[in-house]
């Protein structure tokens, strides 16, 4: 499983990628928010985010109601960098704009996924990658790890990664990162705050500093 950072802020996706785990970005109007970001630095944002992990996919979300204004927009962001990614919300109009935009060569991520068949109608009209949603569940007092489970059965059913990749989201813990790789997703995409949780256990740093402290005797009896 690969890892993806879920944020939009700058220095938080140049430390994560610094670490040479990370394989991708996602971010989402929320996310941007987050940031402070105005709407008209939006896109010079989004190749700052591209120019800094030239290398890896990066996901940029239009917020377009309309097919035609979601292919416009998207055909935009996607000049905007080689490695950008459309994020697109599932609805009936983002399905016409995927189909639409793989033509012309365009990735789209479909996000706001929570079912099997709606992960199904994005890889049908040429999605990418889907986006199936965990944390989200479970504010709601459901299972989100059960809901991702059906959707990666499902989808690899009938779809291999070179079609559409499954980006696990809405991961808010280790564990959820660890449910999400057993049972098959191709990405997590994963906050940064929950990335550094990821990179650490009380017994690799207990074990980290006993090595430290024999290492001292070993340099101080020379
Ligand atoms: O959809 C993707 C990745 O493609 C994510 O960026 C997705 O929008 C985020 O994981 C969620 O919005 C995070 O939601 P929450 O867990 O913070 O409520």
């Amino acid at each position: 499983m690969k890892f993806f950072i879920d944020t939009a802020d700058l220095a938080e996706i140049k430390t994560a990628y610094s670490w040479g785990c990370v394989a991708g970005v996602t971010t989402n109007p929320s996310l941007y928010a987050k940031t402070g970001g105005k709407l008209a630095d939006f896109e010079a944002h989004m190749v700052k985010i591209a120019e800094a992990c030239p290398d890896v996919p990066v996901s940029a979300e239009s917020t377009a109601t309309t097919t035609e204004d979601m292919v416009a927009g998207g055909l935009r962001l996607a000049a905007l960098a080689p490695n950008i990614v459309v994020k697109l919300p599932i609805c009936a109009e983002s399905l016409a704009a995927t189909k639409e935009l793989k033509k012309h060569g365009v990735n789209v991520n479909m996000t706001l996924i929570f079912t099997v068949p709606q992960a199904l109608m994005a890889c049908s009209a040429g999605a990418r990658y889907v986006s199936p949603f965990v944390g989200r569940f479970d504010d709601i007092a459901e299972d989100g790890i059960e809901q991702l489970a059906n959707i990666v059965t499902a989808v690899k059913n009938y779809y291999g990664p070179e079609h559409t990749e499954i980006i696990a989201a809405s991961l808010r813990t280790p564990n959820h990162v660890t449910q999400a790789a057993l049972l098959g997703a191709d990405i997590a995409t994963v906050p940064f705050a929950a990335m550094e949780k990821c990179l650490h256990h009380p017994l690799t740093d207990r074990g980290l500093a006993a090595f430290e402290a024999d290492w001292k005797k070993v340099t101080s009896a020379q």
